[in-house]
């Protein structure tokens, strides 16, 4: 064992030392319970049952941003659906317990699917719908046992020679419980999770790296009800199931474990589900009282520590860490070596963008919009009849009044939105009507006015998410990811290319550690960029880049975007700053009130009699 360790690089050994205590935990922990007296197994297996619920709740409430008041009604379907196929038509439990994670699991594709329709407040009411929906029919149809319930299936005991090991139910909660953990533990260490924290918190930026983020949404709204239908399945072994144990209070009080334990951490709905099921055990009092006290302990939590008890030793962790971590600094200056195109510094020569990609034909369109016509909600329109040409490995700026449609036809050309009317190409491929995921995954990149990002992420987790598209799996790959070597692998490369590319436009390894809630404006602009040309974009577009940026900063970003210019990349940039528009790009295009008032050389621009008037205010 420790010869296989000492080969294992220091993060690996770490996987391993965690999975091997994980185990001898859950092993000595199970023995102990399934030997133990009747009330300590009938406590901790509800606590157990409550913490898959939880930490599978806390997948899409905490992590994804999808607050479901349906997990109720899952595990219901979950444990029903167990005891009514077994006991009526005698199916084998084993093959029941695939048929209840499946079934349970459609029925949360279809709830996650209600999620692309109706978000925040509006989900949380139709899933809380959806639970009293179920408990109603559970409750009024008589082959379920209507209001009085029904006898769950009784789990076969060991077999003689294995009678030490106590019983057959606490272990098959015990391991249903450990499979919940090392699959949303997995997620949460694999790319996948500031994937999903990108969703929840900045779904453009998401969608600009490629993500799907509605396939997204809906697949892990799936797996979290599969989760919720492995409890049901367990649960129903516990006895008698009925109505009342699955009401809307149920899923009230999950979250509730959520929220006190701490949202989106690793431990916390273990801990929340612990306390909330042992706490009328523990505080064993008139139930009245019991009740008023638990109330006053949540409302001093959500006032005072509002991410639960986690989030509490998190915090007091990060101020001890800080103490220690040395000061980040911004370097100032970008070496100017024309021989290494500076964004793209960090990848391995045969995946350099510029030794791959063929030096531009002159005047070869790279994208092209023509005839674009866009008005918001029917009103007036934001743009008319609007033409943009980009030639191939240009830097083409694009400026206007306050108001003139210049974020519109970004937004349009990245695949926000799509035109009421008028033609995008890209590479001569016709994009108007694919979504921003398409137009990322073809090459065509962006950033946002406002940088738009993950702030509990560090720089360098958020410009991970750039990466997304570029390593194939991470979805699938995610709930068993860190016993995958093959996934270990990529999420170094991740690390590293990250690292390298926050490098490449001037931020140091202290920033890249940083999270973003913590960093200045310009190393958040410089942060989205990297985000941006890590996925070695063919065209990249940037909507007001220099927004807040102090002058060495600008020089910065003007040195970066030569570099991109040398690497072959076609640069598309929204800026107010007429000098630095002038100064760097090749052709301009200039709008007014929703219309195209020329495009040229900065020469032509500069010279045009109408620019002059509507926009340099001559
Ligand atoms: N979400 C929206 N809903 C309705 N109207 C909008 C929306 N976004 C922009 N507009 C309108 O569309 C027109 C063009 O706005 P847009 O933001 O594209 O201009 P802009 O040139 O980027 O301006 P700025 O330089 O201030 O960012 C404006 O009249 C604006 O009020």
């Amino acid at each position: 064992m420790s010869t296989f360790l000492a080969r294992q690089s220091p993060r690996s050994r770490r996987v391993t030392i965690g999975m091997v205590v994980l185990l001898v935990a859950y092993l000595a922990s199970t023995f102990g319970v399934a030997n133990g007296s009747y009330g300590t197994q009938s406590l901790v297996l509800v606590a157990a049952i409550f913490a898959i619920l939880a930490l599978s709740l806390d997948l899409v409430a905490g992590v994804t941003g999808l607050y479901s008041l349906g997990h109720a009604g899952l595990f219901a379907l979950g444990a029903y659906s167990t005891t009514l196929l077994n006991s009526k038509f005698g199916w084998n439990l084993f093959l029941l317990l695939p048929l209840s994670i499946a079934g349970v699991g459609i029925v949360g594709l279809v709830l996650g699917f209600l999620s692309l329709r109706v978000s925040g407040l509006y989900f949380a009411i139709t899933t809380f719908i959806f639970t009293l929906v179920v408990v109603v029919l559970l409750s009024d149809f008589s082959f379920t046992g209507g209001l009085q319930g029904i006898a769950g299936p009784v789990f076969p005991d060991f077999p003689p020679g294995l009678a030490f090991l106590g019983s057959s139910v606490a272990w098959c909660v015990g391991l249903s419980l450990l499979v919940t953990i090392v699959i949303i533990w997995s997620i949460r260490s694999s790319p996948l999770y500031p994937v999903l924290l990108a969703i929840r918190d900045a779904e453009p930026f998401a969608a600009a790296a490629g993500v799907r983020t509605s396939v997204m949404k809906v697949g892990i709204f799936g797996l979290s009800a599969s989760l919720a239908g492995l409890a049901g399945w367990a649960f129903s072994f516990l006895g008698f199931i009925s109505p009342g144990q699955f009401s809307w209070t149920v899923s009230v009080n999950i979250l509730v474990m959520v929220i006190l334990g701490g949202i989106n951490t690793r431990l916390g709905p273990i801990i929340g589900a612990a306390f909330v099921s042992a706490f009328p055990v523990v505080v064993s009092i008139d139930p009245f009282l019991q009740e008023v006290i638990f109330g006053l302990i949540f409302v001093v939590v959500i006032v005072f520590f509002p991410q639960g008890f986690m989030g509490l030793v998190g915090s007091l962790a990060r101020r001890i860490r800080a103490r220690f971590r040395p000061t980040a600094v911004v370097v100032e200056a970008v070496e100017d070596d024309a021989s290494t195109p500076i964004a793209y510094a960090h990848l391995a020569p045969q995946e350099a963008v510029s030794t791959t990609r063929a030096l531009p034909a002159v005047d070869e369109v790279a994208l092209a919009a023509k005839n674009i016509v866009f008005g918001y909600n029917r009103g007036v329109l934001a743009l008319n009849n609007v033409d943009m040409v980009v030639k191939r490995g240009n830097i083409h700026g694009l400026i206007g009044p306050n108001g003139s449609g210049k974020s519109t036809l970004v937004n349009l050309m990245s695949g926000r939105m799509s035109p009421n009317s008028g033609t995008i190409t890209a590479d001569g491929v016709r994009i108007e009507r694919l979504r921003a995921p398409a137009r990322a995954r073809r090459g065509v990149m962006r950033t946002f006015q406002s940088a738009v990002l993950v702030r509990e992420l560090t720089a360098q987790e958020n410009v991970g998410i750039g990466l997304y598209s570029r390593f194939p799996g991470i979805a699938a790959r995610s709930p068993i990811w860190p016993l995958l070597m093959g996934a270990r692998r990529d999420s170094r490369a991740i690390a590293q290319k990250s690292i390298a590319a926050l490098t490449s436009v001037g931020l140091s390894s202290g920033w890249a550690t940083t999270r973003v809630a913590d960093v200045p404006h310009g190393v958040e602009q410089l942060t989205q960029l990297a985000a941006a040309c890590i996925a070695e974009p063919s065209i990249l577009i940037l909507d007001e880049p220099l927004a807040g940026l102090s002058s060495g900063e600008v020089e910065q970003v003007s040195e970066i975007l030569r570099g991109l210019k040398r690497a072959g990349v076609t640069v598309i940039v929204v800026e107010h700053q007429t000098r630095f528009i002038f100064e760097m790009c090749d052709e301009v295009t200039v709008l007014a009130a929703g219309e195209l008032v020329t495009t040229g050389t900065a020469a032509d621009v500069r010279a045009n009699e109408r620019v002059r008037e509507v926009y340099l205010g001559q």
